[in-house]
């Protein structure tokens, strides 16, 4: 069942965007296939959440469904037990305090998608005077009392704070770096550039220096903004169609902050490229200050125009490196605690033990032990139910390091899918991650080359040895690639 779900959700992701992934897909739950009625049930955090996948995206998880099960799947989504929960991973921007109306410059004056109906994109939170929009594409504050709507036009997640930001090894250059920048910005370090794998707290970071200078006053809201670099790359595309750019580039050259996340998206965009440049240049100049997160360092970005990333790394770049154990529990606990369900350490250790390629799984990982709890009325966290409740996710994670822990480990860490491991095709961006595993294969198991092969789509061992040879080599002349393997290494042995 699980593997369905994970599968399931990187086909979305393939033709969702990662923000409305976030938002929509993230959030819901798999509970249970029946395989008489070929009923799947689905379990959704709010209402909201619940009306809007059953609309938008539940034939397309019929169709998966459909090819996963070989049959005809009828899909059914249900409110989670107590509407309970982790808020999801990443969380969208958390409702703020209503601002005062504001004159749309040109991103807040972004339409909404023709399939938002206009009547649906305000939540009602039950009890409070406020809604909220979630991302679709842009969030929205509304006061339900007046009808009133207004945009949040930082797009900060107020959920995203330097106090809950929990520090280990794995992070404590790039908090320090991020506290400096919010302390004095646009003139210690400028740009900041952090970078890091999947789901290891940069989108985070980021936010967290946005609200510390917000709070400090450093920063009015309206002259901070976070953006997604996909959001950005819209921005562009809609100044093109509607002659804006003077618009834009005011917009965007008149911030105090531009905090621009998973700068990667930029690749082959040459005009949303050009325009961040100029952006970039004004901004800079003018000591206003840029922080980029990115999922490699600068110069590894591919597809990004040279002048930029010689800017990208002007400043200081810094890297997030997955948790250690101890960072690991100390989330674990702390996440827990933030639930209302405390956690035993016996139990934070063994979830910890398993778990070990980024924080987003941490998460994921807790969302199901707490549902799992509620679900049976259990008020005290066990052992013996985190077996029960994660043993999907532990048969992969079994504590040893398996060919398929790698496999998955390193398509993470690459964001392809696990299933690109065994296929014949053979693009670069995949042929790469794939001798990579192999090589961590051979290093990290007692496998042997034609077992391996085996695992990965019957491929010949010389295949294999060839692999282990090309990247053993290649490690001793790159140091980028040596640093990749240095960081999948560590995921790996925990
Ligand atoms: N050190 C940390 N302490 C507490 N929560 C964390 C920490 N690191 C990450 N998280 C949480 O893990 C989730 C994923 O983090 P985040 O979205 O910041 O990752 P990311 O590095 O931006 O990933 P991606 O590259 O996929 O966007 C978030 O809910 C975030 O709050």
């Amino acid at each position: 069942m699980n593997e369905f779900w994970q599968t399931c959700v990187s086909r979305l992701e393939q033709d969702i965007p990662p923000q409305q992934i976030s938002a929509w897909i993230r959030p819901l739950v798999p509970l249970a296939y029946d395989e008489t009625q070929a009923v799947l049930r689905v379990a959704a955090p709010n209402r909201f959440k619940l009306d809007w996948v059953r609309k938008n995206y539940s034939l397309r998880i019929e169709e998966l469904a459909a090819e996963w099960f070989h049959r005809p799947v009828q899909v059914t989504f249900e409110l989670a037990q107590g509407r309970a929960g982790l808020a999801p991973a990443p969380a969208p921007a958390a409702p703020a305090p209503i601002p005062a109306p504001a004159i749309g410059l040109l991103p807040t004056e972004t339409p909404l998608p023709a399939e938002v109906p206009a009547s649906s994109v305000f939540q009602a939170d039950t009890g409070t005077q406020h809604a909220t929009r979630i991302e679709a594409p842009t969030l929205v504050l509304a006061s339900q009392a007046t009808g009133q709507a207004v945009y949040d036009r930082s797009r900060l997640n107020t959920d995203m704070t330097f106090d809950n930001f929990v520090t280990g090894k794995a992070n404590q250059l790039a908090r320090a770096a991020a506290l400096q920048v919010a302390e004095n910005p646009g003139v210690s370090y400028n740009p900041l550039f952090l970078y890091g794998g999947v789901g290891l707290g940069k989108t985070h970071l980021i936010h967290a220096i946005g609200n510390a200078m917000v709070q400090a006053g450093t920063g009015s809201k309206s002259k901070v903004r976070y953006v997604h670099a996909d959001q950005y790359v819209s921005d562009v595309v809609k100044a093109y169609q509607r002659k804006a750019f003077d618009d834009f580039k005011r917009y965007y050259h008149s911030l105090d902050l531009l905090l621009i996340d998973d700068i990667q998206f930029f690749s082959g965009k040459n005009r949303t490229q050009e325009e961040f440049f100029y952006a970039f240049e004004a901004m800079v100049a003018q000591r206003k200050q840029i922080i980029i997160t990115s999922d490699t360092y600068p110069k590894e970005l591919a597809g990004i125009d040279s002048r930029l990333i010689s800017r990208f790394d002007s400043g200081l770049t810094v890297a997030i490196e997955p948790p250690e154990l101890e960072m690991r529990v100390a989330i674990l606990l702390r996440k827990a605690d933030s639930e209302g369900m405390p956690m035993p350490e016996e139990v934070a250790f063994f979830i910890a033990k398993h778990l070990r390629s980024n924080v987003r799984e941490l998460e994921g990982a807790l969302r199901k032990v707490l549902a799992y709890a509620r679900f049976h009325g259990r008020d005290v966290l066990t052992v013996e139910m985190c077996k029960d409740a994660l043993k999907d996710l532990l048969s992969v994670s079994n504590g040893q390091i398996t060919v398929e822990n790698i496999q998955k480990t390193v398509a993470d860490f690459y964001k392809i899918k696990v299933a690109d491991m065994y296929s014949k095709r053979r693009p670069a961006n995949i042929a790469l991650p794939r001798q990579i595993a192999m090589y961590l294969a051979k290093e990290l198991t007692q496998k042997s080359l034609p077992e391996i092969g085996d695992l990965f789509g019957g491929r010949d061992h010389t295949t294999v040895l060839h692999a282990v040879r090309k990247i053993s080599d290649a490690r001793t002349k790159q140091t980028e690639l040596n640093h990749s393997l240095h960081v999948l290494e560590q995921t790996l042995k925990g």
